[in-house]
């Protein structure tokens, strides 16, 4: 007789435009597991040091005022929101000034620190009642290497950088309905972003040695999310075997 699934804690990593978010949203919905936007803490706190004066090209004062904003996330994949200091930063997060600066911002140690330990309190689910054993989708550039080294499953999605970019100038189109998305600006601007966030001293854009990689150039998102399922089906059910093992 098969276990009943186990909640399982999930790490979904890659550069922007691969898919993260939307993959780890409707897995998440699906098999109701809690989510988290890393990506958006960073961007929360680098928009909070935007609106609090602080110089975003000064590593120290950066530094210095990492620890100061509040910043909470909701776990709700339908609907996740954010706040910094008890202001909604949902849609300022995803401003231009705020996907400029937010790689510095993130590279920064006592500002990985402070995000980081917010995360594993989050997955651990101490943070709400009732949240424990309720399992997560937790996305972002570390969680498989820094963040949840013992996440159940890892996943590390990739795509070309031409359908990267395609996907995000077709999102800004989207959002204004002009066609100033230019695609090769595009496709600089995330360049220059990955070398950044691959580069950094800290905990670096990386694949974690044990992840499962899945490029999803050539996929449409429904075809990533069902691969992302039955991934996580499977490491459920192995790890409640497991579990089912260690108790007899
Ligand atoms: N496999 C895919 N095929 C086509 N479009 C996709 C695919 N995956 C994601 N998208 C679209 O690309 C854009 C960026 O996806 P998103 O999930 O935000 O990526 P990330 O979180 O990795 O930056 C979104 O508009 C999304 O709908
Ligand atoms: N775990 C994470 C998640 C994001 N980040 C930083 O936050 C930025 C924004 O992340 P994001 O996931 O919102 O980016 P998009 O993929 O949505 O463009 C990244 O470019 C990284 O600089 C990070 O350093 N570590």
């Amino acid at each position: 007789m098969s276990a009943t699934p186990a909640a399982v804690i999930v790490a979904i990593d890659g550069p922007s435009g691969t898919g993260k978010s939307s993959t780890s949203k409707a897995v998440a919905a699906r098999l109701g597991l809690r989510y988290l936007d890393t990506g958006a803490q960073y961007r929360a706190m680098t928009w909070w040091m935007l609106n609090n004066g602080i110089d975003v090209s000064d590593p120290s004062e950066i530094a210095a005022a990492a620890d100061k904003p509040a910043i909470v996330s909701g776990t709700d994949p339908q609907a996740p929101g954010i706040s910094a200091d008890g202001a909604d930063a949902s849609v300022p997060i995803r401003s231009q000034e705020v996907t400029a600066a937010v790689s510095a911002v993130s590279a920064v140690p006592e500002v990985r620190t402070r995000i980081t330990d917010l995360q594993r309190t989050i997955a651990a689910g101490t943070q709400e009642p009732g949240d424990a054993g309720t399992g997560i989708v937790v996305e972002g550039r570390d969680i498989g290497t820094t963040v949840l080294p013992d996440a159940d499953l890892k996943v590390f999605l990739t795509a070309s950088p031409e359908a990267r970019a395609a996907r995000r100038s077709g999102e800004l189109k989207s959002a204004d309905g002009k066609a100033h998305a230019d695609l090769a600006a595009t496709q600089q601007a995330l360049a220059a972003r990955d070398k950044a966030d691959s580069s950094r001293k800290t905990s670096p854009l990386k694949k974690a040695g044990d992840a499962v990689e899945v490029d999803t150039t050539e996929l449409t998102l429904e075809q990533v999310i069902e691969c992302v399922v039955t991934l996580v089906e499977k490491a459920s059910a192995d790890k409640a075997g497991r579990m089912e093992k260690a108790a007899r």
